[in-house]
């Protein structure tokens, strides 16, 4: 067992059987306020996981937490995660002095790292581009090339906050679709903060929702995939989790061309009066009870 810099109780999970990721008594704070509050999480192994929550619940904090990436944020708690812990962000953070293949097998050592990292790039529709640099490359491109860089890793745990944040409407569907193609695939657990409550349920075989530093509602998504948000039974999942942010489903919302449904009040108009919360053990759409477990969206 590790020490964690941030007061954490760090360790790698024992046994075949153990989740991927697990949490218990998280709490991270800045300055005088707890951001997580004793927040406890489990992800299996394999199981794709939505987180949602309104802007400043503590998503990213979160994220970064798992991550081991928040180093001096002062926190307590048990964590323990995989070894092998891949990472995505809205910005593809591929450095602009290295060509793309480059970028892809960054501290890759051994021989095969060139062939693996052009096969990563043939899977995400970049084969041919290894020799281009970032800047030749379009956002949606980019996020590729970033999600290459994260899969040749083979990780056990994929961490990804708002990665298609930054793209256009059409090409974060694509994204969307080659991410749950990737997945299948791979099979990593997978973290995923958005802010698109869509994109969750498109996604996510769970979906959380974090309020006041813990897990509010925890939602299992028990639909086939591939998922259409036009499907009724996705509209029944979106509008649960609408409703559990506090925000009303917009009957007229263009299912072809949607805009992101964003939480964030600040980027919407005033929100009608809250209904009420939609609890961890929340009835399931198309299955009167749902057990309670643990999970948010974006392109
Ligand atoms: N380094 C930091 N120093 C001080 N406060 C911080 C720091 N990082 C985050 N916070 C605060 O913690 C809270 C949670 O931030 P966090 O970025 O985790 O929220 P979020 O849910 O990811 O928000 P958003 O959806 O807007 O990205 C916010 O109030 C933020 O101001």
């Amino acid at each position: 067992m590790a020490p964690h810099p941030g007061g954490l109780t760090a360790e790698r999970p024992a046994g075949p059987a153990a989740p991927a990721v697990r949490t218990a008594g998280l709490v991270r704070s800045f300055g005088d306020r707890d951001v997580l509050r004793h927040l406890d999480l489990t992800i299996g192994q394999g199981e794709f996981i939505a987180l949602l929550g309104r802007s400043g619940s503590g998503k990213s904090t979160l994220l970064r937490a798992v991550a081991r990436l928040d180093h001096g944020v002062a926190g307590s708690g048990e964590l323990s995660v995989p070894e092998r812990v891949s990472l995505s962000f809205q910005d593809s953070r591929l450095l602009p002095w290295l060509r793309v293949l480059d970028n892809v097998v960054l501290g890759i050592r051994g021989k095969g790292a060139k062939e693996a990292g052009a096969k990563a790039l043939a899977e995400v529709g970049l084969a041919g581009r290894e020799k281009s640099w970032p800047h030749e490359l379009s956002g949606g491109e980019q996020q590729r090339a970033a999600l290459a860089r994260a899969l040749v890793r083979e990780p056990q745990l994929l961490l990804a906050d708002e990665p298609f944040g930054a793209l256009d409407a059409l090409t974060r569907i694509r994204m969307h679709d080659l991410l749950r193609e990737l997945y299948e695939r791979h099979r990593p657990a997978v973290l995923l903060v958005t802010h698109d409550v869509d994109e969750a349920v498109e996604l996510a075989d769970r979906v959380l929702v974090l309020e006041d530093g813990q897990i509010a509602v925890d939602l299992a998504v028990d639909l086939p995939t591939p998922r259409s948000r036009r499907d009724p039974r996705c509209q029944e999942y979106r509008d649960l989790l609408l409703a559990a942010l506090g925000v009303q489903a917009d009957a007229s919302a263009d299912p072809v061309h949607p805009e992101p449904v964003h939480p964030d009040p600040a980027s919407k108009p005033a929100p009608e009066p809250a209904p009420a919360p939609v609890p961890a053990t929340a009835p399931h759409p198309g299955r009167p009870h749902e057990e309670k477990t643990a999970h948010d969206p974006q392109d």
